[in-house]
Formats: structure tokens, sequence, C-alpha cells
């Protein structure tokens, strides 16, 4: 008989989550049945929409939602081998039952040099949201001009390098120096550190006096108000995510988006990466082969430890991480 642990939801978060929101349980799982695979999550994944979807789909003491890479310990399904590396949505736990349907194997062959939790970052969810965003949402073209929030994290490092491979110059924003730096060091033209900037309206001006092509929104709120301003005629923007709300009680009213849309006729598109399900292997092949090449960078922020799974989740989304935020069991 396996005993898990998993982190469960105690409390609705309310504003910013805090530790007494979470609790540890223990939790026996029953034996397998035909079919089953029993899973030992291995890396776990820290991401900001746990904040908003938690809300949406979640009771009072259910399982917080999430996504593993996880070895297969025990199995009565003949596709799924013992030792076989998996990710799943299995939530916060170390140990869980599947029927299959939702495993996906590694990509392979997955060299040997590289980490196994990437699975979960730039050659996963993160970055198949940036290379279809990119691709499909900004329809990038050699030339443009791209910004990106959020820029050091998990979606926007991989988009500001997509957009340098696509011929792009690619100004960038993050919330430290360190952040601002390594985005120097990977290939961005222009970075800044936001939290500093005297005016981030001058501060994108600066970066670049012609405005921008596309827009690739990780965080939304006051920072595109002002961004939007900046975009030239038929600039395209991707609406990712927006970050700066997710903690907020109450609905932010704001400047409203129609008249600079309508002067500068641009197409602001919302979108959620699943859309493109049914190209998920041309998108994992492409951003392997680019993380093998060289061409695109990774940086991970580890924590160990699933008893700080919810210190590292509450760290992530006030920007402590730098990189993919990812727990090691
Ligand atoms: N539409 C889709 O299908 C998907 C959308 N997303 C969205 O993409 C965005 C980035 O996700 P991901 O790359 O995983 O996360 P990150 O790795 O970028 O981590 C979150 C980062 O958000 C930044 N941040 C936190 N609060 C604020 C704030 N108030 N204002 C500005 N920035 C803030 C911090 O960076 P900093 O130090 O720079 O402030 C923090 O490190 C999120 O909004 C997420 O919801 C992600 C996956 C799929
Ligand atoms: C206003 C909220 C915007 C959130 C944007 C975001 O980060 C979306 C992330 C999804 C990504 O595209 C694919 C996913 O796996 C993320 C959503 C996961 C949802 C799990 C929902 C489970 C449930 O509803 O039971």
């Amino acid at each position: 008989m396996v005993k898990a642990k998993v982190w469960t939801l105690k409390n609705h978060f309310q504003g910013f989550p805090k530790a007494s929101d979470f609790e540890l349980k223990e939790v026996e799982l029953p034996k397998l049945k035909d079919g089953e695979v029993l899973l030992a999550s291995v890396f776990l994944s820290l991401d900001p929409y746990m904040r908003p979807y938690s809300q949406k789909s979640l009771k009072e003491g259910d399982k917080m939602m999430g996504s593993q890479v996880a070895r297969i310990v025990e199995s009565k399904n003949p596709t799924y081998h013992i030792g076989a590396f998996a990710v799943a949505n299995g939530g916060w736990t170390t140990h869980f039952i599947s029927d299959g349907k939702d495993l996906q194997l590694l990509p392979t062959p997955w060299p040997e040099t590289l980490p196994i939790s990437l699975a979960l970052g730039t050659i996963g969810m993160p970055g198949l949201t940036a290379y279809f965003g990119l691709f499909e949402i900004c329809r990038i073209k050699s030339g443009d001009i791209l910004l990106v929030n959020s820029a050091a994290g998990a979606v926007g490092a991989v988009v500001g390098q997509l957009a340098k491979i696509g011929g792009c110059k690619v100004v960038g924003c993050a919330g430290s120096d360190k952040k601002v730096a390594y985005l120097k060091q990977i290939g961005f033209d222009e970075a800044f550190n936001y939290k500093t900037v005297g005016s981030l309206e001058e501060a994108l001006r600066k970066a670049s006096p012609s405005g921008y092509d596309c827009y690739f929104d990780n965080v939304g709120g006051e920072f595109s108000d002002i961004a939007l301003r900046q975009m030239k005629k038929y600039g395209r923007i991707a609406v990712c995510g927006a970050i700066s709300l997710y903690n907020d009680e109450e609905l932010q009213k704001g400047p409203y988006v129609q008249v600079p849309m309508i002067y500068q006729e641009l197409c602001m598109e919302g979108f959620i990466v699943s859309r493109w399900n049914n190209r998920r292997e041309e998108g994992l092949k492409a951003l392997l082969k680019w993380v093998v090449e060289g061409k695109i960078k990774y940086h991970e922020d580890v924590t160990e430890g699933f008893e700080n799974m919810p210190a590292a989740f509450m760290g992530m989304l006030k920007g402590d991480n730098f990189g993919k935020a990812i727990l090691k069991m």
C-alpha cells in the first residue's frame, strides 16, 4: 500500500496566497486496476495559472492542481513501462495513479545531457506557449520589433530567443537587475528593470523610439495600458497572461483599449496554448532541436523538497524565480 503526501487548498486564496491557505495531507492509494499505472513525482512545476485556476476550479480541501515529470513505479498498462518518465497532471503530490490517458512520454530521443525537468519548461507547456503565441498570434516577421514582459521567466525567455531566431529586434522587461543582465546575455537587444526605471513610458520609448510591431504580454494591467500606446500601425498583441492581476480581489477598472486599437489598427488576441494540442509534437520537436543546437538557452530555478511547495509557489508569484520555477522532490 502506497501512502502519498498531498498538498491541498485549505482555504481559497484571498489576495496574495498565504502559507496557511495550504494543508499537507497523507492519502492511502488503492491497489492498481488493469490499465492503470502508479507514478512517483520527480519534478513538480510551479506555474502562475495555479492562482486563478484554483479559484475557478477547486473546492477547499481539494488537491492543488499542477503538472509534474514523474517516474512510473508500477504498471498494469502495457504502454507504460516501469522506470519510464512521463509528464502528467497529477497535482501537488508525491505519488498518484493514472489510467494513462493524460500521460505524455518525454519526446524521444531525450539527450542525456538535458535535465528532464525541461519537459515542464522550455521543452514543455511554457515553451509551447512561447512558440504558438509568437508564430500564430504575433505572426512575427524578420525585422519586426517585439516587446515581451516577464521576459526572464519560463515563457518570456523562450519568446525573446525565438523572436531573435525569427530575425526580430527584441526588447524585454524583467523585475531585477540580475534578470536584465541574463536577458542581454541570451541575446535580447534591449532589456530593462521595469521596477527601477523612473517612467515605464520613457523606458519603452528609449528602447524602441519607432514603437513596437509585436507585443507578447505576460503581465497585463498597468504595464499593458502603457505599452499599448507605443504600438506601431497594424501591431499584433498576444495576450498570454495577466500575472499583475491574478491576486486582485476586485476587478480593476483601467484606461480602455479601444482608442489606441482603432488609431493604430491593432490586432489583440488572447490565447490558451492547448488550442494547438494537435501540433504539440511539432512544437516540442522544434524546441528540443533549438535547445540542443544552443540557439535557445534555459535557466531553471529549482527549490528542493516537497514540503517547500507552497513557499516556492508564493515566491514565483512575487518574482523570486530566476527562470522556470521547478520543485525537485
Ligand atoms: N495563455 C497560456 O496558454 C499561458 C499563459 N501563461 C502566462 O504567461 C505568464 C508567464 O508565465 P511563466 O513564464 O510560467 O511565469 P514566470 O516564469 O514568468 O514567473 C512569473 C513571473 O511573473 C512576474 N511577475 C509577478 N508579478 C508581477 C507583476 N505584478 N507585474 C509584472 N510581473 C510580475 C515575475 O517576474 P519579474 O521579476 O520580471 O516581475 C515572476 O517571476 C503568466 O501570466 C502565465 O499565466 C503561461 C503559460 C500558458
Ligand atoms: C486569467 C487567467 C489566465 C491564465 C493564463 C495561463 O497561465 C494559462 C495556462 C494554461 C496553459 O495554457 C495550459 C495549462 O495547462 C494552463 C491551464 C491549466 C488549467 C488546469 C485547469 C484544471 C481544471 O480546471 O480543473
